[in-house]
């Protein structure tokens, strides 16, 4: 039997830090939304009480450091499972971005191998799962439209924004969460109105979505990588109406529902940036 489970990328179109916690994370506030670009997850049982993972790019490690491959360990390990599993993903997503690939592959893996084995658990309990392999994972096993506090991994559902096309540019550098996170000064920042967002997204208000988006991570990055702004103004100046920087980087996207300006400022970035891509905003959940 093989099981083949699509993981999509996440875009914050909110991210606030409350303050630091005891433990090391940070409380967050974050209202986060799935976007069409997505990983492929292929599933199969195999002879043996192993996980082999493979992967279509070298970007990602094939190992016990694959957040996917964790997934399916904490699974086999709770649940004393002794079967083996082949884990191949077709990535999409780029890595190190701020899109969330690594996390939502662990969550694609738990819910495809929820259903490999015929283990009956709840969304909920993925979730849970989820959340003891990173912050964004239990986020990405509902999909959707959540705010996410706590770490991250306590969610709510709320409305989904309005369709319109989301442009997303990476520029060649990978960022460290943990190095953004360290160094974010909270007396420094700006923060966003968490409320007047999801009151946007009630009232499917797409000016007041773009009007509200802001992630306080994102100063963090741009005084490191000051490309990152430089792919900001651009967006801007090709006519985005929102345009923010997602999770902690270095990924920018930018927001339009008119199909013309979504191809101008398509154009207007590839050879400008190293990876561009156009895709739907899916908000909506999609729970396999
Ligand atoms: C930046 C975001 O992607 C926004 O969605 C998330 O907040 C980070 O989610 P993630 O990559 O799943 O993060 P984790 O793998 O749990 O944590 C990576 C590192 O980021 C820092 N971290 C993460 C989440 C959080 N609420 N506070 C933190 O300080 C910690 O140093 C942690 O060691
Ligand atoms: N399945 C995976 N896909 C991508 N990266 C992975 C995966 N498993 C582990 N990693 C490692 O995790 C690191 C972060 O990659 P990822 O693409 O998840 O970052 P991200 O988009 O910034 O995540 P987030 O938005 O949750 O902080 C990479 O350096 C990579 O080596």
């Amino acid at each position: 039997m093989k099981i083949c489970i699509k993981a999509p990328a996440k875009i914050n179109l909110v991210l606030d830090v409350l303050h630091k916690r005891p433990d090391g994370y940070h409380e967050v506030e974050m209202i986060m939304t799935t976007v069409d670009l997505a990983d492929r997850l292929e599933l199969s049982n195999i002879k043996g009480n192993k996980i082999i993972l493979e992967s279509s790019s070298g970007f990602v490690p094939d190992d016990s450091r694959n957040l996917a491959y964790q997934a399916a360990l904490l699974i086999k390990e709770r649940y004393g499972i002794e079967k083996g599993v082949h884990i191949k993903i077709d990535k999409h997503i780029p890595v190190a971005a701020g899109l969330a690939g690594g996390s939502s592959d662990a969550a694609a893996a738990l819910k495809g191998l929820n259903q490999l084995w015929n283990l009956g658990l709840s969304h909920d309990k993925l979730a849970q799962l989820g959340s003891e392999i990173g912050s964004d994972v239990s986020f990405c096993v509902y999909g959707g439209t959540a705010l996410a506090t706590g770490r991250g991994e306590v969610i709510k559902r709320i409305d989904s924004p309005p369709p319109c096309w989301v442009i997303l540019a990476k520029p060649s550098i990978g960022v460290s969460t943990a190095d953004v996170y360290r160094k974010l000064n909270l007396d420094k920042v700006e923060h966003p109105n968490v409320n007047n967002m999801i009151k946007a997204l009630k009232d499917k208000d797409y000016q007041g979505i773009c009007r509200e988006m802001g992630n306080v991570l994102e100063g963090v990055t741009l005084s490191m990588h000051p490309e990152v702004n430089r792919i900001k103004e651009k967006m801007h100046s090709l006519g985005a109406d929102g345009v923010l920087m997602s999770g902690s980087g270095p990924t920018v996207f930018g927001l339009t529902v008119h199909e013309s300006r979504m191809q101008r400022i398509y154009n207007g970035l590839r050879g400008f940036c190293d990876q561009v891509y156009a895709v739907r905003l899916i908000g909506e959940r999609t729970l396999e």
